[in-house]
């Protein structure tokens, strides 16, 4: 095992500029695009992350094994659009990716008429996937409780097939915000949809070739929302983020605001700030159904801080890169902070499971050494508490899977 990576900081306010890396949830979703689209397009602004680089090199890849390693979004479009190329593919991934179910979108598509088997385990990565004209019908429902990349992997093949889809969403809705980016994405290049109820419906059409470009990565950008509410004082500027943007995790310049981080929007992107001596919040709730993948962030950002968290909308942590309720609760755990799901009977009737956070991060003992899981949210939400203290990351090369530059990007704010 490689030596984890320690990183540290000299103190004084946190002042910087960069521009962030491109988000791999609409790189991934212009991949797909393209691939569908006669003629094809141009796509500026691809990052060079991991799950982005393997969905461009599957999509052009004729091998008979295509390794989607752990990048759930590659591996979720990909088992749609396999469906009508010609040929058989054994579509797998990382040991992570064949935990991560995928029977939903199994069923979705073989109720269309799709060739697909599973290759292992049942209801689970790998798949062999064959050749269908998907003709067998142009109506499915599907649940829509466990992963919203089940319903773009089907809304972005739909104005393909011979008669379109009516896909009708059955139950909660998670992760909405990434249902949308993928219908607002097909309508900038001409494909249309509109609702009746629960159910969304596409006629067939045809993409039309229009260049795009991917916007920076507001996920990513938590990490330096996080770096913000956790400096004594801060001043950064984040080329390439807009207000208008596709990415429900934007959302994170709102509530960041509880923590004294305002946000400034410029031609460029965004400028953030904390100024000298503000207080913390005494608690932070909030219900993450529509953005999982900040939840870490502001775990960690509590923790540094010492404000007790109220979580609601994490039901479907446990089924990404690592059970990251679980993670969280380990790492945390180290500082003396406690994570721990409230009783149903304590949370009243509402039938919502809540999760509470309480403690501050205590550096006494040592200097920590966080495990990441496989996971690059776990290595990105703990890094900034270096602000605070010394952290040590073990394998640092997880980041690659969605922000390769991130410890550059941190060294070059002087966090090293
Ligand atoms: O469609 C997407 O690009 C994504 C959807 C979300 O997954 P779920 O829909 O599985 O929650 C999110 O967590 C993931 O990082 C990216
Ligand atoms: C959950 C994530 O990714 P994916 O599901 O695409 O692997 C993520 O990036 O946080």
């Amino acid at each position: 095992m490689d030596a984890p990576k320690e990183i540290t900081y000299a103190g004084g306010p946190l002042r910087g500029h960069l521009r962030l890396t491109g988000s791999k949830s609409i790189a991934n979703r212009a991949l797909l695009i393209r691939a569908l689209t006669p003629g094809g397009f141009e796509i500026n602004g691809l990052a060079a992350a991991d799950d982005t680089v393997r969905m461009q090199k599957l999509l052009e890849s004729e091998d008979e094994v295509l390794d989607c390693g752990p990048a759930g979004t590659t591996y979720r479009f990909l088992t749609g659009y396999l469906c009508r190329r010609r040929g058989i593919q054994l579509l797998t991934g990382s040991q992570r990716m064949k935990e991560r179910p995928i029977g939903i979108l199994v069923d979705a598509l073989r109720t269309l008429g799709a060739d697909i088997e599973y290759a292992e385990k049942e209801g689970y990565p790998p798949l062999r996937i064959g050749y269908s004209a998907l003709d067998k019908s142009d109506r499915v429902s599907i649940a829509a409780d466990t992963s919203s990349q089940y319903i773009s992997s089907l809304l972005m093949l739909a104005p393909t097939l011979p008669t379109g889809l009516k896909l009708t969403l059955e139950g909660e809705i998670v992760s909405l915000p990434y249902i949308r980016m993928t219908l607002a994405m097909m309508e900038h290049f001409g494909v249309h949809h509109h609702w009746e109820g629960q159910t969304i419906v596409i006629n067939p059409q045809t993409y039309d070739s229009r260049p795009f470009t991917v916007e920076a990565d507001w996920s990513a950008a938590s990490y330096y929302y996080s770096l913000a509410a956790l400096a004594e004082e801060a001043d950064l500027r984040i080329d390439g983020l807009f207000e208008d943007s596709l990415q429900g995790d934007a959302v994170v310049s709102k509530l960041y605001e509880d923590f004294g981080v305002t946000t400034t929007y410029t031609p460029e992107g965004i400028h953030i700030k904390k100024p000298a001596g503000t207080p913390p919040p005494p608690l932070f709730e909030h219900d993450f159904v529509e953005c999982p993948d900040i939840a870490q962030t502001l775990m960690a950002t509590c923790a540094g801080l010492g404000v007790q968290g109220l979580y609601s909308g994490l039901q479907t942590l446990f089924i990404k890169e690592t059970d990251r309720v679980k993670a969280m609760k380990a790492e945390l755990g180290k500082l003396g902070v406690s994570l721990y799901k409230i009783p149903p009977r304590m949370a009243g009737k509402t039938g919502i499971q809540y999760f509470a956070q309480e403690g501050k991060a205590d550096f006494a003992a040592a200097t920590p050494t966080f495990s990441t899981y496989h996971d690059h949210r776990m290595a990105m939400a703990l890094a900034p508490l270096a602000l605070l203290h010394p952290v040590r990351i073990e394998h640092p090369e997880v980041v690659e899977k969605s922000y390769p530059d991130f410890w550059g990007d941190l060294a070059g704010l002087g966090i090293r």
